[in-house]
């Protein structure tokens, strides 16, 4: 298991206070103290503060390219993140952004650091452990869409969940239908990817991202190619996919109105993490 120490993360979240859940413990009673437990020292009133767990840990992540000469593009980045948190990464161009989500994402392998996702240490995998485990965990949204422009909204946005081969065919065609209503675009479901605007194709790649309910959510600009209006209706499916799923979303992104409404923006220069 991966735990909390040295990670930098914060510990806690304030959330809206719930009904009360019978697998939650009450809150203490300040006339009746309880006794003190050792292994539970949290000073936080439990119905206003959660303690979160972490999903994704990357430990001294450095990554080198040799373009001719060998630059050091990413030193010994440490990262961290909870599940639910809806984090973003900024930094100047360059700086390495998209080089190290695209390690966090397990397609570049070719680095020096541990990456744990979901208590699974990654290094090592063969490159087929990885595909599944992408495919079963993670969600990709691009600034480019990449659907594929001859296949209806609905056809692409089953692909990923035909590929893990998991589900019946109409139980596939149903998970699809439900995430394309989440990002309101099942009237559109029959309708060739080619023949929808910018922003119904990202929100197409959206609802392809989640079909297989992917615990980790990655973004790279996914507003990128968008209007404001647009723009917004993404960070607004992003943010609810946290609120409301607990679903973790860590996106690199240039738009400043996108960094500013997550939970966490984490700042980088020059191949590492100057702040968050
Ligand atoms: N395949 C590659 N070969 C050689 N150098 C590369 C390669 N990919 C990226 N780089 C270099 O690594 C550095 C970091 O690139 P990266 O794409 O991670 O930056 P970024 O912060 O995401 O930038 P931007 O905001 O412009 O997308 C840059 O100097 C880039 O030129």
């Amino acid at each position: 298991m991966i735990g909390f120490e040295g990670s930098g993360v914060r510990g806690f979240r304030l959330q809206t206070p719930e009904p009360p859940n019978p697998r939650t413990p009450e809150p203490p009673n300040p006339r009746t103290p309880e006794p003190s437990n050792p292994r539970t020292p949290e000073p936080f009133n439990p119905r206003t503060l959660q303690p979160l767990t972490m999903i994704l840990q990357a430990k001294k992540i450095t990554k080198y390219f040799h373009d001719p000469e060998t630059v050091e593009v990413l030193k010994q980045v440490d990262f961290a993140v909870n599940e639910g948190e809806f984090l973003s990464i900024i930094g100047k161009s360059g700086c390495g952004k998209s080089t190290l989500l695209y390690i966090l994402s397990t397609m570049d392998t070719d680095y020096a650091g541990e990456l744990d996702i979901k208590g699974n240490r990654l290094n090592g995998w063969s490159q087929n452990q990885l595909a599944r485990f992408r495919n079963e965990n993670l969600g990709f949204v691009f600034q480019f869409h990449f659907l594929l422009p001859e296949f209806t909204a609905l056809r692409n946005v089953m692909m990923p969940a035909l590929k893990l081969g998991k589900y019946s065919y109409a139980e596939i065609e149903q998970r699809a239908m439900d995430k394309l209503r989440m990002v309101e675009m099942e009237t559109f479901s029959h309708k060739m990817a080619s023949k929808l605007s910018g922003g119904q194709q990202q929100r197409v790649a959206i609802a392809r991202a989640l079909v297989n309910d992917p615990a980790i959510i990655m973004g790279d600009e996914p507003t990128g190619n968008l209007d404001k209006v647009n723009s917004q209706r993404v960070f607004e499916i992003f943010q609810n996919l946290a609120k409301e799923n607990h679903q973790t979303i860590i996106t690199v992104t240039h738009d400043q109105d996108f960094a500013a409404g997550s939970d966490r923006i984490i700042e980088m220069s020059d191949g590492q993490i100057i702040a968050g």
